[in-house]
């Protein structure tokens, strides 16, 4: 039997179609609409069993009325402009204790001032972070909630019902309030990023520097798929190497053109990492390798003037085994940092980030989701506050595999094969273990040219150097 819906959603894209019938499959009946009305025909045409509890709608006036209030309104659209424009236009058709959804890749400051101009409103406002592309959409994603815990108590039970489930543990959580959410997913994607990253980096020691046809790399990953990295990304990595282009019968990866897109959330966690003064260099090198990947006239050019940087790795290469261990340790050196990330941004912006749930959800339904992340809850659930790599069984590994990682950038640098998300990873796990740094030499810098002062050794309080007063 139908009944009035008592949830909408706008924006019927990848992930809004997959999400609106997530959403029905989970018992819901609900009012669908999208700029072009087409896309909402085909789309409820399209939905089978699912298309009853569907009504589609082709004016947002008649979207709003299709609902019964108080009303629950889910935004599937690009991030930027169009939640403003669809939050404007909804404003006059909404009723008291209606609330709109965010749930775009929206910039956490925007949603932020979203919430704030939301509260002088009679309707409410969050937003929430949704990890897992078009099949987590529809089968069950990772969500990460920004709200009061008023709104989480009035959205849990619907976003639980959709969500992935870990060991039947919802992976959707409360991350504290306002912009927190979209925060979080910001920091997850930065992280994918970075996991990519290496994973093309190690890839690319298999490719360049050994040879290796894509399906032998398909089956590297496919085995360590079954060790300590089984994730999805590792998972598809494989899948994609295997796959064969149907048009040239070459493999897939090879007809690839060498230019990575982007849409923002991994170049926006490099910026805000920067603002909060918390080293990432992983994620940082992950977003430039993007950027420098998308220069290709440049390369093209460098690589005629200078000559392909690009040489086989020297002798054997470097074992599988050895990757693995390099992939292992660049992986935990990026979660730290991430979480390091997090901690900062909770104290920054007075939210109490569950760190041990952050990573609870993310162990299944996002794109980051991997084995190692229910360890990860586990040892930020034991050592509260602590950085992730003096926590078991990362201490150990890191131990365990910090060898792999550095045989393997020392061979890559003499092969010229860029590896820069797995440097950067082992450049700062060298830093954070370094009693005495250069930054002396820094710090006599800035006092010879600006007399900012230092600190010394000797603890005398004797803040600038003999070159005080000097005139060159
Ligand atoms: N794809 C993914 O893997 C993921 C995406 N996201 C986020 O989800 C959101 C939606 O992404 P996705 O589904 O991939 O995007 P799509 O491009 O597939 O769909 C975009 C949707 O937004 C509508 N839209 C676009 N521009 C406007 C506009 N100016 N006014 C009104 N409607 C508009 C489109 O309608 P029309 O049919 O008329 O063009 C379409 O319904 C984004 O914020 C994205 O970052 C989050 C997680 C994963
Ligand atoms: O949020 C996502 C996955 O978690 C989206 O797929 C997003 O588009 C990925 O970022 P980019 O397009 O910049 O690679």
């Amino acid at each position: 039997m139908s009944e009035q819906p008592q949830v909408g959603l706008i924006g019927l894209g990848t992930m809004g179609a997959a999400l609106s019938l997530n959403i029905a499959e989970k018992g819901h009946f609900l009012a669908v609409y999208n700029r072009t009305g087409s896309v909402t025909d085909t789309f409820v045409q399209t939905a089978g069993d699912l298309a009853p509890r569907l009504t589609p709608t082709k004016t947002l006036e008649n979207f709003v009325a299709a609902i019964k209030a108080p009303r629950v309104i889910i935004l599937m659209v690009p991030a930027g402009p169009v939640v403003d424009d669809h939050i404007d236009a909804l404003k006059p058709l909404l009723g008291p204790d209606d609330l709109i959804i965010d749930a775009g890749n929206a910039n956490f400051y925007d949603t932020e001032r979203r919430a704030k101009r939301a509260q002088n409103e009679k309707f409410g406002f969050i937003g929430i972070g949704v990890s897992g592309g078009e099949s987590g959409a529809r089968h069950g994603p990772s969500i990460m909630v920004g709200g009061t815990e008023a709104d989480w108590a009035r959205v849990a039970p619907m976003l639980e019902a959709i969500s992935a489930k870990y060991d039947g543990t919802p992976c959707a959580s409360l991350m504290g309030p306002g912009g927190a959410g979209h925060f979080v997913k910001m920091v997850h994607n930065g992280i994918e990023y970075a996991d990519m990253q290496m994973i093309a980096e190690v890839y690319s020691l298999m490719r360049d520097g050994m040879a290796y046809k894509a399906p032998q790399v398909a089956d590297v990953f496919e085995n360590w798929n079954k060790g300590r990295l089984a994730s999805y990304l590792i998972e598809i990595s494989a899948k994609v190497a295997r796959a064969e282009d149907p048009i040239s019968g070459n493999a897939m990866l090879d007809v690839i053109l060498d230019k990575a897109g982007q849409k923002g959330t991994g170049r926006w966690t490099a910026i805000e990492a920067q603002q909060l003064a918390v080293p990432v260099p992983v994620i940082e090198a992950a977003v430039a390798a993007r950027n420098l990947s998308a220069r290709l006239d440049t390369r093209q050019r460098g690589a005629e003037y200078f000559g392909d940087a690009q040489k086989a790795l020297e002798g054997e290469g470097i074992a599988a085994k050895t990757l693995e261990k390099a992939l292992i340790a660049g992986k935990i050196l990026c979660y730290a940092q991430g979480f390091e990330m997090l901690a900062a941004a909770a104290t920054h912006f007075g939210w109490d980030l569950p760190m041990p749930a952050i990573a609870r959800v993310w162990r299944e339904g996002c794109i980051i989701r991997s084995d190692m992340l229910n360890d990860m809850a586990t040892a930020l659930t034991n050592n509260p506050g602590d950085n992730l790599i003096f926590a078991e069984p990362f201490s150990g590994l890191l131990k365990d595999c910090e060898a792999a990682l550095r045989d393997t950038v020392i061979a890559a640098t003499k092969a010229g094969i860029a590896v820069p998300a797995l440097a950067a990873g082992l450049s700062w796990f060298d830093s954070i273990r370094t009693r005495r740094t250069s930054a002396n030499m820094i710090q006599a810098q800035r006092d010879y040219f600006g007399a900012h002062g230092f600190e010394r050794v000797d603890g005398k309080n004797e803040p600038h150097g003999p070159w005080a007063g000097h005139e060159d």
